[in-house]
């Protein structure tokens, strides 16, 4: 139920993961990390998004130890999600890999882990490294990002564990139809990266007009169409007043007229690479 910042979605392992997680691409290593993830949990955030790739796992896990020292959180009570970077992929340097995260976040234990993207040939074998993790207990859940069906379809049909998780572009611009239905029937639930349109879409007339019938912002319009779409979702903010905005989501519902006005704005439109065609 959509009903709460703690509210959780279940996964197919029956892991619960939160609706609503800070993510933190481009927030920088140091201070600046440290305190958005501070600020978002101390504002009732559970859940941060993190990766290799951001070169800031050492802030967040030194914010999450802080955290747990200074409140009567519990490790448990909150959510953890790293990735492994295209450069690491394959077995063994995926576990490599895995292992550094881990020193970097000082956790003992990671909630999510995900493959950043499908790096032909090699993202089975990266796979397999994520399926060891899973079932030797050091990730609690396992999943992929930026894959497409077709690269959902080749994974499972190897697979002996089917992703839990696909984190992929989505925004009001980006629909994402057939992957959508394809995960939904494959019990593989949806998170939305870059829900914001990393900021393209706030002056956006539309949206507008639809949040003044609430007194919401476009950000929280779009973040709770996310939700009600089935979609987790881990909009980035380094602001502590955009972060408690981003999440004071769970007080209106929109309507499905509102739906399908937001759904209307669909143009294919990316403003990240493309999965089918990316270089890095
Ligand atoms: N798996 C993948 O390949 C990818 C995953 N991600 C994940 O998704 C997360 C979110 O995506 P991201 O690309 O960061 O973009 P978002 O769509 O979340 O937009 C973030 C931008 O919007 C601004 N912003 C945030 N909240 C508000 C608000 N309420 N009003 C006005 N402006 C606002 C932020 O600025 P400011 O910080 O100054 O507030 C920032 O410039 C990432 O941080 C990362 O965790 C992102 C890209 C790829």
């Amino acid at each position: 139920m959509i009903s709460s910042l703690q509210s959780t979605t279940t996964l197919s392992n029956g892991v619960k993961m939160p609706l609503l997680g800070l993510g933190v691409y481009k927030s920088q290593e140091g201070t600046e990390v440290i305190q958005a993830v501070k600020a978002a949990i101390k504002n009732g955030y559970r859940s941060i998004d993190t990766a290799a790739a951001y070169h800031n796992e050492e802030g967040v896990g030194q914010a999450v130890r802080e955290i747990l020292e200074q409140t009567e959180l519990t490790r448990g009570d909150l959510f953890i999600t790293s990735k492994v970077w295209n450069s690491d992929q394959g077995y063994e340097s995926t576990l490599a890999a895995f292992e550094t995260t881990m020193s970097k976040l000082g956790l003992e234990q990671l909630d999510l882990y995900l493959v950043h993207w499908p790096v032909k040939v090699k993202y089975k074998d990266t796979w397999r490294a994520l399926e060891k993790l899973y079932k030797d207990g050091r990730v609690r859940a396992i999943g992929v990002s930026n894959f497409q069906v077709h690269h959902l379809q080749d994974l499972i049909q190897d697979a002996e564990i089917k992703p839990m998780v696909n984190q992929i572009e989505y925004h009001p611009r980006l629909a994402q139809l057939e992957l959508r239905t394809y995960c939904q029937e494959q019990g593989i639930q949806l998170e939305a990266w870059s829900p914001l349109m990393q900021g393209q879409l706030l002056d956006n007339s539309t949206l507008q007009e639809i949040g003044n019938k609430y007194g919401k912002s476009v950000a929280q319009v779009i973040l709770r169409w996310d939700l009600q779409n089935g979609f987790v979702t881990i909009p980035k903010s380094t602001k502590e007043q955009r972060i408690i905005e981003n999440a004071d989501i769970f007080n209106f519902e929109l309507t499905s007229e509102d739906m399908k006005a937001i759904d209307s704005l669909n143009e294919n439109r990316r403003v990240g690479s493309d999965p089918d065609n990316f270089i890095f």
